[in-house]
């Protein structure tokens, strides 16, 4: 079916004018028809209080007041898309449709205007603007005239189906409304029949062509301008497509409705006739006509009209002075698709707490008004007195494009963290010329207190990362639970299954060693001078010295050693520390700074060429870290018994020892690797740092581990692995790990913050932890590389979403 409808779409889009001409005639056609009109019949005088009963004026006003009040909704939905060619293509399809309606209404069933009005609501009840709306989406993505006619026929593809069927069922069950005998609601049904087929019809026919023609002029005349509108590429598809099980529903019930229309209007047709010209009969032959029946009337007709007058009235006034459109705008602008959509689900607790949230933040950003600019030496004038919160987001551009305002400083200007991004984007979306890219970027309810000064600079939002959780671990008799934070599908579903490995046996851990580095590069004039610092600062009572300054630096950065290298004249020096709960960078520099000016007291020759001499070495492959270790020195074991190694890890020891030996050892020596001894420590390491806020560009070193299996106990059936990381560069403080979301998953871990106790202990043990985790990774991997797994697993938890995505497009 959907083949069909992307075919046809495509003939409509392809043939605009055709289809458009086609369709004009016909309906021109269908006006011209002479039809044979009966002479209107007389007005019974004594019908009016049949005809106006108060149920039908309070049914009627009740159904003319919902057609106003979901005309309105489904203006303000449309408008929420935040396209003004969604909207002006959708106020085309009302104008056209009514046209037709109104001209068939009138020719066909010759009904007179006061009927007319009721028809009228009764179209705009039915009609339904969101599949137009989809469908002008659709057509909005493309990017080229060619793509516009292949996306309007895939919209039909998607769309005709649904349409077709749903078109089908309400003019069958609206039918039977035909059916009833009773004349008033007879004739409604018919007015709401057509209005669903004459709907139907210019949806499929006119609407079409006439978007494809539409856009076609709109960009042969440049009319989007730069802009592209604004329309997510990632047009939610899948939403628009039918849900199968609800399709054979309706199929079945519009069989069975075709049967009752079947049965009632062929084998009832006699009786119906008589009962129709009995009733006619009867309403001639009615009670007099009289004043009061008259006045009843225009009061009843009064009494309705004045009803729906108050509702459009009150939706107006609600419109233009109650609605905040700025803010609505803003809505548009800033919240991407799925945001919107999450909205409208969120819960009442959620939408309260959210409220609340929105006032704290619009509590800050005062009104000001975005329409009216002021002229630049007014804007610099206010900026220059009162500040940059005076003034509108235009206002504060104009004086970032004047170069009178760093954009980095918008923060500090606008004294306002969010409104200082959300105008940042405002720049760099027209800047770069991308605003359609900002639509998913969110930036909103975010703690921007944490991150301005501490995490990141030119703030302009933030990047959601899912986060999942492996576990239990047991480790030194604890359990954990380890969030990690991935886009790697099936490394979360692996930690898991080597932590499910190790739950019986656990981890045993510990740690070897504790220091951060810095490695200074300094040059003298020969090789004797670099050479005699070397030897100065190997006396106990120079390193004291030295220690003494870098440790006044800190409460906490303690220095232990100091290891020096010549080469030539340059002289490297690797400052050794350990930092408490912190990794310590920051504090490393601080402490060898000073350290440094200081032994250049005694040596002024010396000249300090950089802090970071690359022999630290941080954020490099480098032999050092792994020889000699940097951060957290950890090694951790387990001993895994044979039956848990066939049924958790489906494999046998000897092929794990016997594949850790050819792989790990064997392949990274053959590979000339360093620190690389293992399968995926960078995995584990990358995953548990983003999700804990360490930086991540420390998990080159951080990764540095050997994996050893061999077999263990009497019958060599056990297996025994161990993980040595001597460079887990890591900390509970400082950095990242101050973010709310980030500093949760370190409490999930019980090792948020300092440890005030034993200031150290937290970031040890959560070295311990990601250690053990490679560990249960390894486990994993190793045995589904052995058992010929890996593809098979990675297909499923990483492509599944792509496969099924490209099965549905073979099946279109
Ligand atoms: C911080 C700066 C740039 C200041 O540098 P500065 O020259 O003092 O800054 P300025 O105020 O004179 O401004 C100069 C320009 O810098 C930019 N700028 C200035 N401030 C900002 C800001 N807030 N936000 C955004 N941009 C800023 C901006 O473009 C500005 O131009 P303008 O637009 O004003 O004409 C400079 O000192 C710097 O680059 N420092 C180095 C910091 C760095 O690279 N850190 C990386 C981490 S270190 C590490 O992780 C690895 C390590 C070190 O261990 C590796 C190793 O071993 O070597
Ligand atoms: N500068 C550089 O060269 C590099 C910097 N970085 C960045 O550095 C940041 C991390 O630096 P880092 O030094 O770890 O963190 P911070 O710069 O945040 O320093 C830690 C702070 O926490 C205080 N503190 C309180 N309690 C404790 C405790 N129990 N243990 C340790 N410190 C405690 C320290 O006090 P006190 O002041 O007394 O020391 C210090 O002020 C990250 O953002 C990282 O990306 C990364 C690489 C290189």
């Amino acid at each position: 079916m959907s083949r069909v409808f992307r075919l046809y779409g495509s003939f409509c889009a392809t043939h605009p004018w055709e289809v458009i001409v086609a369709v004009v005639t016909l309906t021109t056609c269908l006006l011209t028809v002479d039809q044979k009109k009966e002479p209107p019949a007389q007005p019974c005088p004594g019908c009016f209080e049949e005809q106006f009963k108060a149920v039908d004026v309070i049914v009627m006003t009740v159904i003319r007041c919902l057609a106003i009040l979901y005309s309105s909704h489904q203006f303000r939905n449309l408008q929420k898309l935040g396209s003004k060619y969604i909207l002006g293509l959708a106020g085309l399809f009302i104008v056209f449709s009514s046209f037709v309606f109104t001209s068939t209404v009138l020719n066909f069933l010759q009904i007179d205007l006061v009927d007319l009005k009721d028809a009228l609501f009764f179209f705009l009840l039915l009609i339904d603007l969101s599949k137009a709306a989809t469908l002008a989406q659709f057509a909005l993505t493309a990017s080229s005239q060619e793509e516009i006619s292949s996306k309007i026929a895939r919209g039909m593809s998607v769309l005709g189906p649904t349409i077709t069927l749903d078109t089908v069922v309400e003019t069958l069950v609206i039918g039977v409304g035909t059916l009833s005998g009773v004349h008033r609601l007879e004739m409604l049904s018919y007015f709401a029949c057509l209005s669903v087929l004459v709907n139907y019809v210019i949806f499929m026919t006119f609407y079409p062509a006439c978007l494809s023609l539409m856009l076609e002029l709109a960009r042969i005349s440049n009319f989007y301008g730069e802009k592209q509108p604004i329309v997510s590429k990632m047009l939610l598809e899948e939403n628009e497509k039918a849900n199968p099980a609800v399709q054979r529903v309706k199929l079945i019930m519009s069989i069975g409705l075709t049967a009752v229309h079947v049965h009632s209007r062929w084998f009832v047709k006699d009786e119906s006739t008589d009962s129709e010209i009995i009733t006619n009969t009867d309403h001639q032959n009615c009670a007099e006509d009289s004043v009061y029946g008259y006045l009843m009337k225009q009061f009843a007709l009064s009494a309705d009209h004045i009803v729906i007058l108050i509702l459009v009235v009150t939706l107006i006034i609600k419109f233009i002075f109650f609605e905040n459109d700025d803010h609505l705008k803003q809505a548009i602008d800033d919240e991407p698709p799925h945001v919107l959509k999450r909205q409208k689900c969120i819960t009442k607790a959620e939408s309260i707490n959210e409220e609340k949230e929105v006032q704290t933040n619009d509590e800050e950003i005062e009104s000001l008004d975005e329409t009216n600019t002021r002229n630049l030496e007014e804007c610099l004038q206010i900026y220059r007195s009162d500040g940059a919160s005076k003034l509108s987001d235009k206002e504060v551009i104009l004086l970032i494009d004047t170069k009178h305002l760093p954009a980095y400083n918008l923060e500090k200007a606008v004294k306002n963290q969010e409104r200082g991004v959300k105008i940042r984007r405002q720049l760099i979306q027209s800047l770069a010329k991308c605003e359609s890219a900002f639509l998913n970027l969110p930036y909103k309810h975010y703690d921007y207190s944490k991150v301005m000064g501490a995490c990141c600079e030119n703030v302009i939002g933030y990047i959601p990362v899912p986060l999942g959780v492996a576990g239990p671990l047991v480790l030194d008799g604890k359990q954990y639970y380890i969030p990690m934070s991935t886009t790697e599908g099936c490394l979360i579903a692996s930690a898991n299954r080597g932590c499910r490995a190790v739950e019986h046996c656990g981890i045993k851990s510990r740690i070897v060693s504790d220091g951060m580095t810095r490695g200074p590069v300094v040059r003298f004039n020969s090789i004797t001078k670099a050479s005699e610092v070397t030897l100065w600062l190997e006396k106990p009572e120079n390193f004291l010295k030295v220690k003494e300054n870098f440790d006044s630096t800190s409460r906490f950065a303690r220095l232990s050693r100091i290891t020096s290298r010549v080469a030539g004249r340059y002289l490297f020096l690797r400052f050794v520390a350990e930092t408490g709960d912190a990794m310590g960078m920051n504090m490393l520099s601080k402490g060898t700074e000073k350290a440094l000016f200081f032994v250049q007291r005694f040596f002024p020759e010396m000249e300090i060429l950089s802090l970071s001499g690359n022999y630290c070495a941080d954020k490099k492959p480098a032999a050092v870290n792994w020889v000699e270790g940097r951060g957290k020195s950890v090694v951790c074991e387990a001993i895994v018994s044979g039956d848990v190694v066939s049924s958790v890890l489906k494999s046998s020891t000897q092929v794990l020892v016997d594949l850790n030996t050819s792989k790990n050892m064997i392949g990274s020596a053959m590979a000339g690797s360093i620190g690389g001894f293992n399968a995926h420590a960078a995995n584990i390491v990358t995953a548990i740092f983003i999700a804990t806020g360490q930086d991540p560009a420390q998990n080159i070193a951080s990764s540095n581990c050997i994996t050893i299996m061999e077999p263990w106990g009497d019958n060599g059936q056990d297996l025994y692995v161990s993980c040595t990381m001597p460079s887990i560069e890591i900390g509970t403080i400082g950095g990242g790990t101050i973010l709310p979301a980030q500093s949760a998953c370190l409490d999930m871990l019980g090792v948020r913050g300092p440890n005030e106790e034993s200031p150290g202990a937290n970031s040890k043990q959560l070295a311990r932890i990601v250690c053990a985790t490679v560990l249960a990774g390894e486990l994993s991997l190793m045995a589904a590389l052995a058992t010929g797994q890996l593809v098979k697993s990675h297909l499923k938890y990483n492509r599944s979403y792509s496969e099924k995505d490209s099965q549905d497009c073979c099946k279109t």
